[in-house]
């Protein structure tokens, strides 16, 4: 396999508050990668220099072969980046489809391959995005960021705040995404969603990598360690 996106060494600040220390991910094209940790752990953080909208004091980022670590978040996205945020952050007063239209940028996408992955959102394009339960909210950001085509997908805990049955619905159109040739890098607190979705862990402790294996693979016991750090 090729790695799609490698980060080496990575280091990133907030102030005098450091959230990443020498952080290495590898992310194989076609696969899903969970990173996995409780509040505060650094996953948003790492999704987010990723993106390019946080610089790292230290370390490289590469995505299909090319150092990216120095390129702002509006050139990194046309190379096939793209980032569904924490809190899903729609336009709530703009239209489900004005929301995936948004997505599309200046590629003049249409977004019935987004309709076929969410079929219940056909019955809602027109409805304003602030009125929809937050599961719906949710489907709508993915679409977004799908709406690109794009060959990352970078997703911030899909399940926050969300019943256990949406967050299953949301996880259920992974594979869908991954066949069409999208690979995954996803964060989620919620442990078990995270192994049951993809095919390796990484778990994130205090802003460092504790545990990396097979998501098929690795017992609960080294998962809670690494994850609570007992
Ligand atoms: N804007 C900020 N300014 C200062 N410190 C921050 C900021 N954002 C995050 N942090 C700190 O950086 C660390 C990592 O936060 P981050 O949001 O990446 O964690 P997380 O694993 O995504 O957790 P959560 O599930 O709460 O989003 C935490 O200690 C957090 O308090």
């Amino acid at each position: 396999m090729t790695a799609l996106l490698t980060v080496e060494d990575l280091d990133v600040r907030y102030g005098d508050a450091q959230a990443l220390f020498g952080v290495d991910v590898t992310v194989e094209a076609g696969e899903t990668l969970a990173v996995i940790g409780a509040n505060g752990a650094g996953k948003s953080t790492l999704l987010k220099t990723i993106a390019g909208l946080l610089r790292p004091g230290r370390g490289r980022i590469r995505f299909d072969g090319r150092d990216i670590t120095g390129l702002p978040a509006h050139r990194r996205a046309p190379l096939g980046i793209a980032l569904v945020p924490e809190g899903r952050r729609l336009f709530p007063s703009l239209t489900v489809e004005e929301n995936l239209l948004i997505g599309a940028g200046l590629a003049k996408a249409r977004p019935d391959r987004i309709y076929e992955l969410f079929p219940h959102l056909v019955a809602l394009r027109r409805r304003g995005a602030g009125l929809l339960s937050g599961g719906e909210q949710q489907a709508v950001a993915i679409g977004r960021a799908l709406m690109s085509d794009p060959r990352l997908l970078l997703l911030d805990e899909v399940s926050l705040g969300l019943a256990p049955i949406v967050v299953k619905q949301l996880y259920a159109v992974l594979p869908a995404i991954t066949a069409a040739g999208t690979t995954v890098l996803l964060v989620e607190q919620d442990v078990n969603q995270a192994l049951a979705a993809a095919d390796r862990v990484q778990c994130l402790l205090e802003g460092r990598v504790a545990l990396e294996a097979a998501a098929g693979d690795v017992s609960r016991a080294a998962v809670t360690r690494a994850y609570f750090g007992v």
